[in-house]
């Protein structure tokens, strides 16, 4: 498949006094899983509109395929760009089948693969049934089969998973990775961090318009040394030994109600919190820390513009 890495160098991006985007350098490499994390008005749809050359950097460059969004020769890398916007364009009186034809015929794909997608997304039995029938996570699936027409190398989906049940996520991530599999590469946002922390290979997390973190959800763990949190449940008077039990662990933090304790404290001391508790153990539940979790850590708390 075409080299599709994508690189941006110190690029900012402006809406008069609005700093949208601030000094973002990051590459996507061929082939990746990348999720783009932050609130409302991060600079999330503004990375993207960015990246696809809908909009100029203010400063900085942008490159897709090696070639830069703004030169004239971008117009063919685009072509091999599938993009989903938050809010899909919807044709409420053409049928799921008639939508796709007409981005079919823009996208210079033969029609015949709109049935193909169709099922692909599960919509093979709703194909002629007007939108205007459809569900919320019907049409997402419908923007997502327009999003895979045409094989595309590389594609952008913002908030994809907006409206699916949880068997249509599942469903779509499935989808993904087999393009991935195909060597596409694939940027995705998403609000709902627990779903697509464990499903990109690496992310960044823009807040106000600048990167605050980048890199693996292992090596935003490391960083932020959060804690993991264990939930036991203990036997009968468990709750007033476990402090005693743990005494000699240095920067664990306990939380007793009860026969219930949760223990704050660093992913090394696990296997010695739990081996503490053993005798007493009647039920454990252990968390680590989430996307969330870093998200706060990492400044997401601000930065909200609206
Ligand atoms: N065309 C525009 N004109 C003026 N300001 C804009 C424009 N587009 C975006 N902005 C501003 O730029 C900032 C970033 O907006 P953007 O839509 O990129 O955020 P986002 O992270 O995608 O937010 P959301 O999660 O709500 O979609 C916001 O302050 C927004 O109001």
């Amino acid at each position: 498949m075409t080299n599709m890495s994508i690189e941006l160098d110190a690029v900012s991006k402006s809406f008069g006094p609005v700093e949208a985007i601030r000094n973002v350098s990051l590459n996507i490499a061929q082939g990746e899983m990348f999720g783009l994390i932050g609130h409302n008005g991060a600079g999330k749809s503004t990375l993207f509109k960015l990246m696809l050359g809908l909009l100029p950097a203010s400063a900085g460059a942008v490159r897709v395929g090696g070639v830069a969004t703004a030169s004239a020769q971008f117009r063919q890398v685009r072509r091999r760009i599938g993009y989903l916007p938050e809010s899909f364009v919807s044709y409420d009186n053409l049928s799921g089948l008639e939508v796709l034809q007409l981005f079919a015929d823009l996208k210079q794909v033969a029609r015949a693969e709109c049935g193909r997608m169709l099922r692909r997304v599960g919509l093979a039995d709703a194909a002629t049934r007007r939108l205007h029938t459809y569900s919320k996570g019907m049409r997402q699936r419908l923007g997502f089969a327009q999003v895979l027409l045409g094989d595309p190398a590389l594609i952008f989906l913002d908030e994809p998973t907006n409206g699916l049940d949880p068997e249509g996520i599942a469903d779509f991530y499935t989808i993904l990775r087999e393009a991935q599999g195909r060597g596409a590469t694939i940027v995705i946002t998403s609000h709902i961090l627990a779903e697509i922390q464990d499903r990109v290979d690496r992310l960044v997390i823009l807040d106000a318009g600048r990167v605050a973190a980048l890199g693996t959800l292992a090596e935003l763990r490391a960083r932020q040394v959060l804690p993991s949190h264990i939930d036991a449940q203990l036997l009968p008077g468990g709750g007033a030994k476990a402090g005693p039990a743990l005494a000699h662990l240095a920067g664990v933090t306990t939380i007793v109600d009860g026969e219930r304790v949760v223990i704050a404290c660093a992913a090394t001391l696990k296997a010695p919190v739990l081996a503490a508790l053993a005798p007493m153990l009647v039920d454990v539940t252990i968390r680590e820390p989430s996307l969330e979790d870093l998200f706060l850590g990492y400044g997401g708390t601000h930065g909200r513009a609206h």
